[in-house]
């Protein structure tokens, strides 16, 4: 178990086989072998998110000792949608938790495409933004395939551009970054050992940000995946063949505790909001999942709030971490060699410029590359 997950996420080590199974050493477990349905594990993706966010916070602390630089992260958001303002403020906090750079865009709903592209091409060439996001959806009258493209392939931490899902679809390759919900499903059912090779898994949405690239992730780790839509017929009886079901449709409780194989694994990536007078706001988040009815015969469930969410995050801040890495170190590189000198860095590898065999190395070069002018010269 991964150091700091608090029990239930160990209890969640939960086999997501056909045959329930009582967890072992779980206070929440709580299925006998005999009975056909078991108390589902809840996973705690806040606890996982957080022992990410800490792993992430000591990272960028040691880039900062080293080179003195840290990770930035811009954020664009465009209109003044209630949920996006709230997700990019929870995206920014993160980010300064952290000791990530925050960098933002606040564009009014009526900016005009140009203007999108502009502030994306403007963070694209600060050499201290690592990583951009453009909070989606746009205001229909932008092209969000046309801003999504301008991202830089290199600084585009949420995985959307088509070049890195592309990859993710490819056998033998991989994507720069891989969006972060879906990888954050995917980090949730490892870290709770939940296998998933050969394993039949369904994914309820099919979106680009979501229901898309898990298939591709779980297709990637040799689970067997059928994707369900809104144009599939008889859905119960797909998802009820499946060990692990990711859901992403944006209906909420669309996922009925009868549809779900006893001891299934669920991923529950709806955040729907419903009315609820008994709550300030007046409403309060459920997921794709009736989660009061699926925990009953679920081996694992993940809860809305507190599941899949804060993972989102969490591994938005990763990408972001390791895009930093990736241009700091590059910057310090190439500053090193050209240090070095030109002529040195040229003819002889990195590698190869450390200790004395470099200065024979070096000469040697040199002098073959003399020999070899003579020779030319003397055959003209
Ligand atoms: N927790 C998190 O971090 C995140 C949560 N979300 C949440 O996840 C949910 C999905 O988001 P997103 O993928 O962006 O949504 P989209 O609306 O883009 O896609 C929904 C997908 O579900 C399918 N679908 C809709 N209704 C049904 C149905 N009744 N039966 C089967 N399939 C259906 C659609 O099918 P079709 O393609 O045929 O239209 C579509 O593929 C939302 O609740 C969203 O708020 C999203 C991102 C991150
Ligand atoms: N370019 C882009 N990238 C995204 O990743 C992206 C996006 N656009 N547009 C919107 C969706 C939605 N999304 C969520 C992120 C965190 C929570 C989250 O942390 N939810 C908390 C609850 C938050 C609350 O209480 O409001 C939880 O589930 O526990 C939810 C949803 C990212 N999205």
């Amino acid at each position: 178990m991964p150091e700091g997950i608090s029990t239930n996420i160990s209890a969640a080590a939960a086999s997501a086989s056909p045959t329930p199974s009582a967890p072992t050493g779980s206070a929440t477990a709580s299925a006998s072998p005999a009975s056909p349905f078991m108390k589902a594990n809840i996973i705690d993706g806040k606890a996982v998110a957080a022992k990410i966010r800490e792993e992430i916070a000591a990272k960028v602390a040691e880039l900062k000792a080293k080179y003195n630089r840290v990770p930035g992260l811009a954020v664009v958001i465009v209109g003044d949608r209630k949920d996006s303002q709230t997700y990019v403020r929870m995206k920014r906090k993160a980010c300064e938790e952290v000791g990530i750079a925050p960098f933002g865009a606040d564009l009014p709903a009526t900016a005009t495409q140009e203007e999108v592209l502009e502030a994306v091409r403007g963070f694209n060439d600060n050499p201290d933004v690592h990583g951009i996001l453009v909070q989606l959806p746009l205001p229909k009258h932008i092209d969000e395939q046309a801003v999504l493209g301008a991202i830089s392939v290199e600084k585009d931490v949420d995985g959307f551009h088509p070049l890195n899902i592309g990859r993710l679809a490819m056998k033998g390759r991989e994507p720069l970054f891989a969006p972060c919900t879906p990888v954050g499903c995917m980090e949730l059912l490892e870290r709770c050992n939940i296998p998933i090779k050969g394993k039949r898994a369904v994914v309820v949405g099919r979106s680009n940000i979501v229901g898309m690239p898990a298939a591709l992730l779980l297709n990637k780790r040799d689970a067997t995946v059928t994707i369900c839509h809104s144009a599939t017929k008889d859905m119960e009886s797909i998802v009820r063949q499946a060990d692990i079901i990711i859901a992403a449709a944006g209906q909420a409780q669309l996922v009925r505790g009868s549809w779900v194989k006893p001891g299934a694994a669920i991923i529950d990536v709806g955040t729907n909001p419903v009315d609820d007078p008994s709550k300030a706001a007046g409403y309060r988040l459920v997921g794709d999942v009736h989660f009061e009815e699926c925990k009953e015969v679920a081996g694992a469930i993940t809860p809305v709030p507190g599941g899949v969410g804060p993972m989102t995050i969490a591994i938005l801040l990763r990408n972001t971490l390791d895009s930093g890495e990736r241009f700091i170190t590059r910057d310090v590189k190439s500053k090193e060699s050209s240090r070095k000198g030109p002529l040195l860095s040229r003819l002889v590898p990195e590698r190869e410029q450390l200790g004395p065999w470099s200065v024979v190395a070096a000469g040697s070069l040199l002098a073959g590359a003399a020999l070899q002018r003579a020779l030319g010269s003397r055959r003209q």
